[in-house]
């Protein structure tokens, strides 16, 4: 990182474009206005002395005259591990559940209805080592694991949804390892769990190590605030998984992610918007901030010199709505708590406008793809 780190776009946009031509600026890279939420004052304190970045942004939708607005507040988190990788294990986890249970404390003073964590939240981001130990040791079960009774009192102390994204061993399947979000009700029981679908074979994410490509297909959780389902980082590459868990009900989809500046930042502010777009739903986009260092170097095969850090990991957490529209994102270089609110009569409201679901010629589409993944499958080219 450079001495004077840079903080946001929306920063930056701020403090160089007039604000006229701000308007404008935003209107065309951001869409409709969000509208700053006023937080608790209790909160802002507690962001401040706790040091991290809390904003409030809230979507618009139409007044219907036969339903009631569906109004709920989601919440983001993002965070730089808080221990050195070589520190123990257990002394590691322990200490993100106290830095993200003090975020979560001030979610709580938000009104959050749903939180949502980074991806392997309770480790580093060691999968760029392809050191099996200590790494492994990091994963839990999904339904009795210290990490899920921890998010378990979380959402019975304040009434959440929690999800939960962890490496998970699943002792039931041989000792198998997954990438995994647990999703938590805020009974406090064990809702379920999703799995990560596309493992990334790129740069330094040498995640197949791990973990195996996830199982349980595109299920979506009815929890008391709405349909959610979780697609899990590289997933925001495929549209079509996005795509699936939409066809499912889903009027939010979470992205925990991990991913760092070089590779991918400007896809970033695109993937997970255009998804929200494509599917006429909410889609929340999560990343780890800071820079991790590891003790033995390591290479990935791509001719780059052996180093011991991945690089950084940008934050910039954002939430966009089915119109287009998106929240500012979250700082680049700190932990953060993004609060959006958002009326879930929206979905419907853009698919009755655009009606992408109704004009979508899935019947054509399926008939093709049975094709194309055949062995013997011939591309439809028309030669003369
Ligand atoms: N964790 C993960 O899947 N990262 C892959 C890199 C990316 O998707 O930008």
């Amino acid at each position: 990182m450079s001495a004077t780190p840079f903080e946001s776009l929306e920063k930056t946009l701020e403090k160089h474009i007039p604000p006229e031509e701000l308007k404008e600026v935003k209107r065309i890279m951001y869409g409709k206005d969000t509208k700053t939420i006023e937080l608790p004052q209790c909160a802002v304190e507690a962001a401040a002395e706790r040091g991290f970045d809390l904003q409030g942004s809230a979507f618009s939708a139409s007044v219907e005259q036969l339903r009631q607005p569906r109004i709920v507040r989601v919440g983001l988190i993002q965070n730089q591990i808080v221990l050195p990788t070589d520190a123990p294990v257990i002394e590691q986890i322990t200490a993100l559940h106290k830095r993200v249970g003090e975020i979560v404390e001030v979610a709580a003073m938000c009104g959050v209805n749903i939180i949502c964590f980074q991806e392997a939240w309770t480790m580093p981001f060691a999968f760029c080592t392809r050191e099996k130990v200590p790494w492994t040791e990091f994963a839990e079960s999904a339904e009795e694991g210290q990490t899920t009774r921890f998010c378990q009192e979380l959402a019975r102390k304040y009434n959440v949804v929690v999800v939960s994204p962890i490496l998970e061993r699943d002792e039931v399947h041989g000792e198998t390892l997954w990438n995994t979000a647990v999703v938590i009700s805020n009974s406090g029981s064990v809702l379920g769990k999703t799995r990560k679908n596309h493992i990334p074979r790129v740069g330094d994410f040498n995640e197949s190590t791990y973990y195996m490509e996830g199982n349980t297909g595109h299920r979506v959780f009815q929890t008391q605030f709405g349909k959610i389902a979780v697609n899990i980082c590289y997933g925001r590459h495929h549209p079509l998984n996005w795509f699936m868990y939409s066809l499912n009900g889903a009027e939010i989809i979470f992205n925990p992610s991990a991913t760092v500046g070089e590779l991918s930042e400007p896809m970033w502010p695109i993937e997970a918007r255009n998804a929200a777009i494509a599917n006429h739903c909410f889609t929340c986009a999560i990343n780890r901030v800071g820079t991790e260092h590891f003790k033995n170097e390591f290479t990935s095969g791509d001719g780059k010199k052996a180093h011991t850090d991945f690089g950084h990991f940008y934050g910039s957490s954002y939430v966009a709505a089915p119109d287009g529209s998106r929240t500012p994102g979250l700082s680049r270089t700190r932990d953060g708590l993004l609060v959006a609110e958002m009326d879930l009569n929206l979905t419907r409201q853009i698919s009755d406008k655009w009606s992408f679901k109704m004009t979508g010629r899935y019947e054509m589409y399926a008939e093709e793809l049975a094709k194309v993944v055949q062995h013997d499958f011939k591309a439809n080219i028309i030669k003369e």
